[in-house]
């Protein structure tokens, strides 16, 4: 008689379309069942993500959250804890990209900025560790950075500000949630190309140096010695490490996944 094994259960933030996305498709093909956690307005891409997971085989539900209300992020994690019967790894993903000269940073672009990729990822961790510890569980927290949190590009200042303190809180957090065996890492994508954000940083690049449209893109990516833009499978694959038992004693680390771009 086979044996029977529990799935683990996942709440991805931001999930319902790009690197967040894929994040849920492999994670589902190794076993967790996943809250897909975005804005109300993402429902219908969110519904998408969930058929294919459950293609996979594991269960899948939509938990509209924004991620600037702790409140909010709380409960959906109530939500999730509840409807799938469990919770064992928090991936803080949703973010957003704003982008201008630094004489021109718009004090909304500066609030919205840190609230969605910086209150949101603290918001994330605090009701993450809370449910572990409630339910006993040596649980594991994955937050998004990026290589633009590791070094400040022009025009980017806002970003890499948030990025920076990702990487800041994920130390401080798995710092303080060490003794109850909570894990925290995060992902430091470099240009992933494929997903909404590069179309509109690209845009907005261009109308602040003239470049033609994909040009600031190119040139990004010309820089980058493997020679092509990230993919959101190659995110995946870091998250699928981190979120596994092999990743068990590492903690407080944010990996850059560029292809060198760093170099
Ligand atoms: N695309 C890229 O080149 C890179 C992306 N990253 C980071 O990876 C993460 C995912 O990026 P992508 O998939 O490319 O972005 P994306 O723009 O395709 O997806 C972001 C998701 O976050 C959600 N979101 C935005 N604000 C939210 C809020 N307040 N509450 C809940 N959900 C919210 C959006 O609805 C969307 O589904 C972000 O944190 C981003 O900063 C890091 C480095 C490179
Ligand atoms: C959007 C972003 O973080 C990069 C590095 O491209």
């Amino acid at each position: 008689m086979g044996g029977f094994i529990m799935s683990k259960v996942v709440m991805i933030t931001g999930a319902a379309q790009g690197i967040g996305a894929e994040i849920a498709d492999h994670l589902s093909k190794n076993g967790f069942d996943v809250a897909i956690a975005d804005l109300e307005p993402q429902a219908s891409k969110a519904k998408e993500v969930i058929a294919k997971i459950e293609e996979n085989g594991q269960k899948a539900i939509f938990v509209p959250v924004d991620v600037t209300d702790q409140t909010d992020v709380a409960s959906a994690i109530d939500t999730v804890a509840k409807e799938l019967n469990g919770f064992d790894v928090m991936v803080n993903n949703a973010g957003i990209a704003k982008v201008d000269k630094f004489e021109d940073i718009d004090p909304k672009d500066l609030e919205l900025s840190f609230k969605v990729n910086v209150f949101g990822v603290a918001y994330g961790i605090q009701a993450a560790a809370k449910k572990f510890k409630e339910l006993s569980i040596h649980g594991k927290i994955i937050n998004a950075s990026s290589i633009a949190g590791m070094r400040a590009f022009p025009v980017w200042a806002t970003y890499s500000a948030t990025k920076a303190a990702v990487s800041s809180l994920t130390q401080a957090a798995a710092n303080e949630f060490a003794p109850d065996h909570i894990t925290v890492n995060a992902y430091a994508p470099g240009v992933v190309g494929t997903t909404g954000m590069w179309d509109e940083i690209d845009k907005k690049m261009s109308e602040i140096n003239g470049k033609p449209i994909g040009q600031n893109k190119k040139d990004f990516i010309s820089t980058i010695p493997l020679g092509r833009t990230v993919k959101p499978n190659d995110i995946a694959n870091i998250v699928d490490f981190l979120a596994s038992s092999a990743a068990d004693f590492i903690t407080g680390q944010t990996y850059a996944v560029d292809g060198g771009g760093l170099l």
